[in-house]
């Protein structure tokens, strides 16, 4: 049997209006059979359906299922609750009723939309990051600013550490002391001599999570140490419209060996910074949030303005110099990352 789903009453509510846009005989919030409503987790998407992974007699099975068109959307890691169509015999289907409250949200550009919904309910982002060619702070620091935009724990992955002598290994450890000392994990990694891959094991167990990065960094390197039965993670499917640049990415969750989930696509690789307004990206720098609002000008921009609270911080040593030159690098690049046909804030 497969787990019944205990519905509060908001949501019977909205499974009854979810339905009697699409019925003619409109099952009221009273008469809802709930008892034939199943919890499950979109663990695939592909255009109008989604792969719904429902328990039944403890065996996890994949039901592909239709969406009601009143939902507004549904991604890779939305818990839901599926009625069973079970009159087709070939493969299990269904129909997704109702989109459980999200505990989060990573959104894309789209063409259409400005942003575009791609996967729900992560709990930690891996943002990888590699020695080779250099370590480059400035990135890890847009994506940092990006997890705390979107309230996601980031854990940081330093890759290829196997090609570093122990001097250049010992520096980088005392450069990334600052993220330590902000409340970042930092992990060391090695595809090729497995340092580090039973601690990021450990970290990935019980949560659901991405991995994001620069190209080359290790990403794919390390998602198959981690999940060595599924080397083809990515599935991808692209569609050109007619109005030029617009693919549709379809993303996978994958249950990890050790516990845990991973949802991972190209589309959920790339997330950037390009929608945030200024205030934003300060408030992404979680060592300026207590100088916040403390400053002279009610609009300064923590760059020279006279009685800027957070540059007084960094000249007395309490915020990292390099972490605001990364702040206004940041800033100074928003606009030309952005892409063309997203407007400005
Ligand atoms: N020396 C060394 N090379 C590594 C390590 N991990 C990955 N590589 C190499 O780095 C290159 C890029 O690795 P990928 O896993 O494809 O990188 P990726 O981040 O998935 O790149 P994209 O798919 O472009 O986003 C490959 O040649 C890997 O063999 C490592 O720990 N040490
Ligand atoms: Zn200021």
């Amino acid at each position: 049997m497969a787990k019944k789903p205990k519905l509060t009453h908001r949501q019977k509510r909205q499974v009854a209006a979810n339905r009697s846009k699409m019925l003619k005989n409109t099952p009221s919030e009273k008469t809802l059979n709930t008892a034939e409503l199943i919890e499950g987790r979109v663990v695939g998407r592909f255009g109008k359906h989604a792969d719904v992974e429902i328990v039944i007699s403890n065996t996890p099975e994949i039901c592909r299922c239709h969406i009601r068109r009143t939902i507004d959307s549904v991604v890779c890691g939305d818990d839901v609750l599926i009625s069973k169509d079970e009159h087709t015999n070939a493969t299990l289907q269904g129909v997704i009723e109702l989109v459980k409250d999200r505990r989060s949200m990573l959104s894309r550009p789209d063409y259409y939309d400005g942003v575009k919904p791609v996967a729900a309910n992560i709990d930690q982002i891996i943002i990888v990051s590699s020695v080779l060619p250099a370590v480059s702070l400035n990135i890890i620091d847009r994506y940092l600013v990006a997890c705390e935009h979107i309230n996601i724990h980031p854990l940081i992955v330093m890759n290829k550490v196997e090609l570093l002598s122990q001097e250049d290994y010992t520096q980088l450890q005392t450069t990334l002391k600052t993220y330590a000392e902000l409340g970042y994990s930092i992990i060391y990694t090695s595809c090729k001599s497995a340092e580090g891959l039973d601690d990021l094991n450990a970290h990935l167990s019980e949560k659901t999570n991405i991995f994001v990065g620069q190209s080359g960094v290790g990403k794919s390197s390390l998602i198959n140490k981690i999940l060595p039965e599924a080397d083809e993670v990515v599935g991808e499917i692209s569609a050109t419209s007619g109005l030029g640049q617009h693919t549709t990415t379809s993303a996978k969750l994958l249950h990890l060996p050790a516990g845990g989930d991973l949802i991972d696509s190209p589309g959920v690789r790339e997330f950037g910074l390009w929608h945030l307004t200024q205030e934003e990206v300060t408030w992404g720098f979680v060592e300026f949030r207590q100088y916040i609002g403390g400053c002279k000008f009610r609009d300064c921009k923590h760059l020279n303005d006279p009685g800027c609270m957070i540059r007084e911080a960094v000249e007395k040593g309490e915020i990292s110099q390099t972490r605001f030159d990364s702040y206004h690098r940041i800033l100074a690049t928003m606009e030309e990352q952005r892409p063309s046909y997203i407007p400005s804030n």
